[in-house]
């Protein structure tokens, strides 16, 4: 056993899918405490389909992963790390992955992780990933920080393990609780501020603004820069996180991935009753072109994710205006 699943009513070809990922995460889990004893994690080695440099443990997750789930019931493999969907076999399902999230933590000591997205597969590798978030069985993430967990929804609300490092078992937790809706953080890469549409701006800027706006109360921000980490405070303690499109070459989708990040967060978020949205549409009905497409991903309390579609419906003198000139949205 490598995680506990009784209970949850999972297909054996599922659970073993479940204990092989476990496995996996727990041997990146010392792999990564012991990042500089033998081997730098963060060296750069090569550049995958998206274009991002590779770093040694991108690399290394993206293997560990594959062999693992080999010989299994995953007939496909669809991976950031991978130009095309990998084969492995002739199984029923089909597993995305982000092998290893928030690489440039690496080097820095900050919480990473993995994100997965399970779906039935059908007898074409590309189209078994190239459909509505809302048909995946099952979509997770395993995180790499001070403890070393995973999160996961079959579709019946989320479920929370943590990796007992005596064990090496994944114990599982109570299940994660709705989202609390009334929260004051919000996540932004904010260094972006000039490269936003002005609606994200505004909604920024009223948030900002603080006691003094048209909120007529204070947030409080933060970034960590791994989608995952992102998450699962959001998870613990709600909030609301964007990351936008902008103006910026190549970041006209914003910088996360449909398929492999952006799908089984929504997923997840929704079974809380959260929010995940492109700005303005629902993730989890939208439809990826490509393998390695990118969104627009605003995700969190449902209220704020509805917030920021609203601002996005408002007349464009309306977002260009200075807060303090901005009529709606006063509470
Ligand atoms: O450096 P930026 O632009 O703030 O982007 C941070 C985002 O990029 C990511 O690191 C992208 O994921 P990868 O590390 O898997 O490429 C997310 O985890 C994170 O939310
Ligand atoms: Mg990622
Ligand atoms: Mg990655």
């Amino acid at each position: 056993m490598a995680i506990e699943l009784e209970g949850l009513g999972l297909s054996p070809e599922l659970a073993d899918v479940m204990t092989r990922l476990a496995r996996v995460g727990a041997d990146l889990a010392r792999t990564i405490a012991r990042n500089g004893v033998e081997a730098d994690l963060a060296a750069g080695v090569g550049t995958n389909a998206g274009g991002d440099g590779q770093k040694a443990l991108d690399v290394m997750a993206d293997d560990a992963f594959r062999e693992a789930l080999t010989g299994t019931a995953v007939a496909y493999y669809a991976s950031e790390e991978q130009d095309e969907v990998v084969t492995l076999g002739e199984g029923t399902l089909a597993l995305a992955i982000d092998p290893l999230d928030g690489s440039s933590n690496i080097d820095v000591n900050v919480s990473i992780g993995t994100i997965f997205s399970i779906f039935p597969a059908t007898d074409d590798p590309n189209t078994s990933f190239l459909r509505k978030g809302s048909e995946q069985l099952a979509g997770g993430y395993i995180i790499y920080g001070p403890q070393c967990a995973i999160v996961c929804t079959f579709g019946k609300g989320v479920h929370h393990w943590v990796l007992d490092l005596d064990t090496r078992n994944f114990k599982r937790l109570p299940d994660i609780k709705m989202l609390p809706q009334d929260t004051s953080e919000y996540a932004i890469n904010a260094s972006n501020y000039r490269h936003w549409p002005s609606p994200i701006r505004a909604f920024i800027d009223d948030l900002v603004a603080g006691a003094e706006g048209p909120r007529g109360r204070n947030f409080n921000m933060r970034w960590i820069a791994s989608l995952v980490a992102e998450t699962h405070r959001i998870l613990m303690r709600g909030g609301v996180f964007l990351y936008p499109g902008d103006e910026r070459k190549g970041y006209a989708r914003g910088r996360l991935r449909h398929v492999y990040e952006c799908a089984p967060i929504a997923f997840l978020i929704t079974q809380v009753g959260g929010g995940a949205t492109d700005g303005c549409e629902d993730i989890l009905s939208a439809l990826p072109d490509k393998l390695h497409a990118r969104t627009p991903f605003v995700f969190g309390c449902a209220a704020k994710v509805a917030r920021v579609t609203a601002y996005h419906d408002l007349p464009g003198e309306e977002t260009s205006a200075l807060f303090n000139t901005r009529g709606l949205f006063r509470s």
